[in-house]
């Protein structure tokens, strides 16, 4: 078991560690970032400076296009003089046709020569800049738009004339044109489109800082003239859409630094100015998702796409969001392909299911179910707000202090986060408001809205306080590949993160639920069959070890759940094997690798099953089975080399009886929790004997079977009505995505049973499944359904599997 923090920290199956810390916060692997990058269907190229925004309205908008139609055969003049309302006495297609025809780098004069269409008339004023050119941009002291240093600059701008002062940007030789055309833009336009395209440059070479000011700059000086009266009705015109671009802009760089809330607060102004802007309802889109706002996100994407059908990756990230929306309210999760053929993790959406928080007596707050549930059903999907991973030489407070400012970080992008980090308790009950959070806090999509009354920011110290007490083991919920990707390290690494709904769960040496990560999404079950009103419970420390009762004290509580009564009621007859199991735990728990040392665990082992089978038969007390169990599981170390003893031996007899011999004793613990494994197993099995003998032969047809009988018969036992006609079985439709296998329990013993070890006896292993799944209570409902599903893999899939 890995100690991480100096603080509890959970571990094995996603309980917290006394030894080692949780953490649940913004980390190396940040979570709720988008599933596509930016760079995926970033349709805007911000940094162009006509970008494809302009294009595309130049498209879609009708009345523009034929406006800028009629321009390209009608001289602008003729039309200013025919058609224009004295008002808007500068045309504003053509006004916008001007900033989009700007370049970054000053143009060279013959350039600036061919640019008839918008030379400015002499009538209007003429624009001399010819001396800019050699003051170079570097000069311009930008976001001080308003510094008087610009005499020498443009004497005849409209502005200027009006006593205005202009910041000396941009130094181009834009409009210098002695031809006659329309009158000229307006200055404090050009200037500010200049600054806008400037922070496009600046956000190109992720200089963020830059970028953000200039916008920032653009953004300020344009609200303000559009509400001075002296601004022109075109100047106005024409800053209305350069402020849209200059939000839309701002809105893709806080993308980038994932500050959801402020993407949001951008693009609603962008889209204020357009409410079709299409890469503002895209960027929107993308933080709705991250914010987990699937609908809002659903209607932002859908805005896009009705603009633009042909997007297929709107058209992509739209399904994705309906996905996520589906599964946030549905609880239903297609896992298929990740858990059979081990494919990386799917992103899942959270789910919260019939469960709320509540106050517990000695333990603070507690989760508890609102309703009847069966062994097995969904309660809780949460994804982790950070996870951080550190190399394992590294201390456990590194690990707490980085995952502290990862959520310091991710806390700034989301009130909702800010307010459930506040929620959690810090350990110090004198500091602790011990409130209890709306849950609504919790669920995707909800109409939770932050109390602006109350104050919910939290220091570092406070952040790194609940991250000591409130983090998971996350090890299982990376994969390979993602661990210190940040460091490009491939060492041992230790993993911790911070779910927040899941937080909440206090502990119980028998828990009543079961998790299992699909990547950074925490799946919370029930172990077994709960009441309405029982508490969710996980176990914070791994329960199979012996002195699993000494390292819940680290977390400075005494466990007072049945079990824990029962072995302090057995202590004075097991307490030498205990100490002793206590002692030899590495010894027991350790594969041996000398011949001499196998040797060893074998006679330990079997001595050791024989005085613990000896001690239960002879307590005073009378256990049931399931008690008897109890005390096994503290024994679980030597039960488990049993049955790796009888793998590596050659009778498969044995494997198969130690197999369920340990199913039964973690069954007692986790209950309806290891059914999961055991349908992985199944699957895993089949796919074997179909790749091996072949999808027609009679080896599959008769691992099939026998498999499928098993199913049948238990779902016969559990549910007497729930069998479909002529024996088999008929999951209900709603079932149909319900496909879940966990990874987790069961699993690290199950997996181990090598199929290619028993490459000659797959009818023997069908045996080890079946069996299994005959002492798995509850479970086996949508065993066939996933199994069909694996057998009828197309050929590709089976290539895959190869
Ligand atoms: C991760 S928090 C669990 C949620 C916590 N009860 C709350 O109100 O926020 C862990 C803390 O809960 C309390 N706790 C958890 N399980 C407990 C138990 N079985 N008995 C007493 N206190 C418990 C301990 O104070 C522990 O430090």
């Amino acid at each position: 078991m890995s100690v991480m923090m100096g603080s509890p920290r959970r571990t094995d199956e996603g309980h917290p560690d006394p030894d080692a810390q949780s953490d649940r916060g913004t980390c190396e692997h940040e979570t709720s970032s988008p599933r596509y990058s930016d760079e995926e269907f970033d349709l805007e190229d911000s940094y162009t400076l006509r970008n494809s925004d302009d294009e595309y309205e130049s498209k879609i908008s009708s009345p523009r296009s034929s406006a800028t139609e009629y321009n390209r055969t009608d001289p602008l003049h003729g039309r200013m003089q025919g058609t224009y309302d004295a008002t808007n006495y500068y045309p504003y297609d053509a006004a916008e046709d001007a900033l989009d025809s700007m370049t970054s780098s000053p143009p060279d004069r013959e350039e600036s020569h061919e640019s008839t269409d918008f030379a400015p008339s002499e009538s209007e004023g003429t624009f001399e800049v010819s001396d800019v050119k050699s003051r170079g941009k570097e000069a311009c002291p930008l976001g001080d738009i308003s510094e008087p240093n610009c005499k020498e600059l443009s004497p005849k701008s409209s502005d200027e004339e009006k006593g205005k002062s202009i910041q000396p940007y941009p130094r181009t030789t834009w409009y210098r044109c002695e031809k006659k055309g329309p009158p000229p833009l307006p200055f404090l336009a050009i200037q500010l489109e200049f600054i806008r395209r400037d922070g496009n440059d600046r956000l190109k070479k992720n200089d963020y800082d830059g970028a953000l000011a200039r916008y920032t700059a653009c953004i300020t000086k344009g609200q303000s003239s559009l509400l001075d009266p002296s601004t022109s009705p075109t100047c106005k015109m024409l800053l209305k859409r350069i402020l849209k671009l200059a939000y839309s802009n701002r809105a893709q760089m806080h993308l980038s630094g994932k500050l959801w809330e402020e993407v949001l607060n951008d693009t609603a102004k962008a889209l204020k100015f357009d409410r079709h802007h299409i890469q503002s309802l895209i960027r929107r889109g993308k933080a709705l998702h991250s914010l987990q706002q699937y609908k809002q996100a659903c209607q932002a994407f859908g805005a896009a796409l009705d603009r633009n059908p042909n997007n297929l990756q709107v058209a992509a990230a739209l399904h994705e969001s309906m996905t996520s929306h589906h599964q946030s309210v549905s609880g239903k999760y297609d896992l298929s392909h990740f858990l059979l053929y081990s494919g990386p993790p799917p992103e899942c959406s959270d789910y919260v299911g019939p469960v709320v928080i509540k106050e517990v007596a000695h333990a603070g707050r507690g989760l508890f179910v609102t309703k009847k549930v069966e062994a097995g059903s969904l309660l809780i999907v949460c994804n982790a707000l950070a996870i951080s991973s550190i190399s394992s030489s590294s201390t456990n407070s590194d690990l707490s202090v980085r995952l502290a400012r990862l959520i310091m970080k991710q806390l700034k992008a989301s009130k909702r986060w800010a307010h459930q980090m506040y929620y959690l308790t810090s350990g110090k009950p004198e500091q602790d408001n011990q409130e209890i959070p709306d849950m609504k806090m919790f669920i995707p999509g909800s109409d939770w809205c932050p109390d602006p009354s109350k104050d919910v920011s939290l220091s570092f110290l406070d952040i790194a306080r609940r991250v000591t007490l409130n983090t998971f083991d996350a090890s299982r919920a990376l994969f390979d590949g993602q661990k210190l990707e940040s460091e490009g390290k491939t060492e041992p690494v230790i993993s911790s993160g911070v779910w927040v709904l899941p937080s909440f769960l206090n502990h119980s040496c028998v828990p009543s639920t079961g998790i299992m990560f699909v990547g950074k999404a925490m799946f919370i079950r029930a172990a077994r069959n709960l009441e309405p009103g029982e508490e969710l419970t996980t176990s914070y420390t791994a329960c199979y070890k012996p002195n699993r009762r000494k390292s819940i004290r680290k977390w400075s509580f005494e466990c007072r759940c049945e079990r824990c009564l029962q072995d302090a009621m057995l202590e004075p007859y097991l307490d030498e094997l205990r100490r002793e199991l206590d002692a030899n735990y590495a010894h027991f728990s350790s594969k041996k690798s000398t011949k001499s040392e196998k040797m060893d665990a074998v006679i330990k082992t079997i001595d050791m099953i024989g005085r613990v089978e000896s001690a239960i038969e002879s307590l005073p007390l009378v256990l049931d089975a399931q008690r008897k169990n109890w005390v096994r599981v503290s024994f679980m170390a030597v039960y488990s080399n049993k049955f790796h003893m009888a793998r590596t031996g050659t009778d498969l007899g044995q494997t198969i009886q130690a197999l369920q011999q340990l199913a039964a004793i973690e069954q007692s613990i986790y209950g309806g929790g290891v059914q999961y494994a055991s349908l992985r197993t199944s699957s895993q099995l089949l796919g074997y004997v179909r790749r091996k003998f072949g999808k027609n032969s009679e080896d599959f047809r008769q691992t099939l079977e026998q498999v499928q009988l098993e199913g049948f018969n238990q779902k016969r036992i559990d549910q007497p009505d729930g069998c479909g006609e002529g024996g088999k079985l008929c999951p209900s439709e709603e079932d149909e995505t319900d496909v879940h296998i966990c990874k987790h329990f069961m699993s690290y013993k199950i997996e181990t049973v090598e199929l290619e070890e028993k490459r000659q006896r797959p009818k023997a292993l069908v045996t080890t499944v079946t069996s299994l799944n005959t002492r798995i209570a509850i479970g086996t409902k949508n065993v066939m359904k996933y199994l069909n599903e694996t057998i009828q893999g197309s050929e590709e899939t089976e290539k895959e599997i190869e």
